[in-house]
């Protein structure tokens, strides 16, 4: 498996194409807010709070984030979630993110929250909704990364945490401004997808997106759970759709993308080794292939090289990152006007790259 001494930059990606994705005008759809807290923000929220298992020590955090298994995952990342204690932790952890995503040229970004875990563990929602919020503004007017949220049902904590996102996410007192999208989150083992459609079929009613994760950790059946029960518009991860060709050609036929994290995929041992990564089919069969990071820190990576480990694996050029890159504006939920903007700006980057 990948470990941290080697993750955060392919070695086997060109120097030059590593310089070129760094520059690259990009959007991200799918990273967690939780599991995007750096280092050095885990390390200062462990040492405020030293009843917590989780290390102090930026250094001996590699050891932590290596995971046995999903649920050994889970349980590392609940152990962070716990120490994100008051508003201003979640405003300070939502800025830092914000920061580190402006930092890869991301200029758009969908960022899953799960407020059920901050409201279960007595953060006032209120004060939540208003950290998120001003942290949001904050990014968009100092680093101009415009971010929007997707609130994610954490589905193992039962049909108590859906009712509660549903409510956070649709009630027009609390709904923050910057949400756009409807998600499911964390194992998929034992949670079936179908329970869930009263939830998602309030929030698509309140105009939100629908964006389960689906084919994690289970078979391509809880893909098409998400798809037929959930309204879903687009997969998180969607793995195992590789194993069943109808429901890769109804991927490609209907244009709903697979929200693909592949070096995620390894560190929580959904797929065995990176050159196992069900990529290249998904490319084969016409699905729109976005790529993401889901938690980078926790598994020793960022977006700049996720976009690396994918074009070694399609075997890409510029031309071809460029279009991986486009993919995830088309998917995104952003307006005509946003979208044709990020476009030009890769464009550009690329024209100016090629002409050096
Ligand atoms: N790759 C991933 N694939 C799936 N999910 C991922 C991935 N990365 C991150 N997550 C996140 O994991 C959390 C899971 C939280 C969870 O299951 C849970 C269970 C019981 C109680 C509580 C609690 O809060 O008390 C929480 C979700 O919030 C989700 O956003
Ligand atoms: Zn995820």
């Amino acid at each position: 498996m990948t470990t941290h001494a080697d993750a955060g930059r392919d070695p086997r990606a060109s120097h030059d194409l590593h310089a070129f994705i760094a520059g690259l005008p990009k959007a991200e759809l799918h990273v967690h807010h939780v599991g995007s807290a750096s280092p050095r923000i885990v390390s200062e929220l462990a040492a405020r709070h030293p009843d917590s298992k989780v290390p102090t020590d930026p250094e001996a955090l590699a050891d932590y984030f290596t995971f046995t298994d999903f649920a050994h995952f889970i349980d590392v990342y609940l152990s962070v979630v716990d120490l994100i204690r008051t508003p201003e932790d979640v405003r300070l952890l939502t800025y830092e993110v914000a920061r580190d995503l402006a930092r890869q040229q991301v200029r758009y970004a969908e960022l899953t929250i799960t407020p059920f875990s901050s409201t279960r563990r007595g953060i006032d929602e209120v004060a939540f909704m208003d950290a998120i919020e001003d942290a949001r503004k904050a990014a968009e007017a100092e680093f101009g990364t415009v971010l929007r949220w997707c609130f994610d049902i954490p589905g193992e904590a039962g049909l108590e945490s859906a009712e509660e996102t549903a409510r956070l996410a649709t009630d027009d007192r609390l709904r923050p401004e910057g949400l756009v999208s409807f998600g499911l989150g964390g194992p998929e083992i034992g949670v079936p997808r179908p329970q869930f459609k009263p939830y998602f079929d309030r929030a698509i009613a309140a105009g939100l997106h629908s964006v389960p994760h689906a084919g994690e950790t289970t078979g391509p059946e809880t893909v098409w759970d998400a798809l037929n029960h959930l309204g879903a518009e687009r997969i998180g991860h969607g793995t195992s759709s590789a194993k069943d060709p109808r429901l890769l050609a109804h991927l490609a036929e209907h244009r709903i993308a697979l929200e693909v994290c592949p070096t995620s995929n390894i560190a929580t041992r959904a797929v065995r080794t990176l050159d196992e990564h069900p990529i290249k089919e998904f490319t084969r069969a016409g699905v729109l292939v976005t790529i993401n990071s889901d938690d980078p820190p926790m598994f020793g990576t960022d977006l700049n090289n996720e976009y690396a480990v994918a074009a070694r694996l399609l075997d890409l050029d510029e031309r071809g990152v460029a279009d991986l890159a486009k993919n995830a504006v088309e998917a995104s939920f952003l307006d005509a006007a946003g979208k044709a903007r990020i476009a030009a700006e890769i464009d550009a980057h690329t024209s100016a790259w090629l002409a050096r």
